[in-house]
């Protein structure tokens, strides 16, 4: 189970807001767009929910469980796991060298071993690759070494920051495409930073859409691709831009 609620959360760095009583809540297995311009609070969002920056206010719960002033690994331990912007993968160390940071801490080795196989599974080019230095691989296959590396903590809700960024088009549907199949498989509850409301809109699902650290729009994401919210979210009143 992995319903999460958020709950008037603001988010603060020394005197800049970057969130202001956000509330919304997720179903197990939903899948979930977090949209909005640049500093709209999406990373900040994101992070607060993982346990990696602090909430100045409000609460955020999984299944009942207060989340909210628990360590980051106490929150993974929940079934939580982030895949962040950038993708943060170890260049200078292999495909599997990566999967296994983090798993240092944990004594079911044979569950090890069968998480990296079913990663494999999911990712057939990592395991062929998996001798390979992560720096080797092309941006789309770190992409996907992200999420491989967020799944070998068997999480029920993934969080997954800004996964098309600086990747080719054909590239980015390859990675959605995953995340789905992964999602469809798994179970998994996916909350997704997407700046591209017409990618959100193909892939489908639903949308809160952030400005100025606010929840400014609530619903379906295809819905909001046509919609003058999403303009006046991106671009204020200046509604002639195109905000796809
Ligand atoms: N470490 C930090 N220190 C100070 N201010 C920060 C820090 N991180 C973010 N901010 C500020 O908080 C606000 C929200 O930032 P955040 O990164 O959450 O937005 P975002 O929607 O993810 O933006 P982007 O699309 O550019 O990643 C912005 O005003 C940003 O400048």
């Amino acid at each position: 189970m992995s319903k999460l609620g958020i709950f008037d959360v603001s988010v603060r760095y020394g005197k800049v807001p970057a969130l202001t009583e956000v509330s919304f809540t997720v179903e197990e297995g939903e899948r979930l767009f977090i949209s909005g311009s640049n500093g709209a609070g999406k990373t900040s969002l994101l992070k607060a929910v993982c346990g990696a920056v602090s909430t100045t206010h409000g609460r955020i719960e999984v299944d009942g469980d207060m989340l909210t002033g628990q360590s980051p690994e106490a929150i993974a331990r929940l079934g939580l796991t982030m895949v962040p912007e950038g993708r943060e993968i170890f260049g200078t160390l292999t495909v599997e060298e990566n999967l296994r940071v983090g798993t240092g801490i944990r004594h079911d080795t044979e569950a090890i071993e069968t998480d990296i196989d079913e990663v494999y599974q999911s990712f057939p080019i990592l395991g062929e690759r998996r001798h390979a230095n992560a720096g080797a691989l092309s941006g789309g296959q770190q992409q996907m070494l992200a999420i491989g590396r967020g799944l070998m903590t068997n999480p029920k809700l993934m969080l997954v920051d800004e996964p098309s960024l600086g990747l080719a088009p054909n590239i980015v549907d390859q990675v959605y495409e995953t995340l789905v199949n992964l999602q469809n498989e798994r179970g998994l509850t996916l909350i997704i930073v997407e700046q591209s409301s017409s990618r959100a809109a193909r892939v489908g699902g639903r949308m809160v859409l952030l400005g100025g650290g606010k929840v400014m729009g609530d619903g379906d994401a295809a819905t909001f691709a046509e919609s003058d919210l999403l303009k006046e979210a991106y671009f204020g009143q200046d509604k002639s831009k195109d905000a796809t």
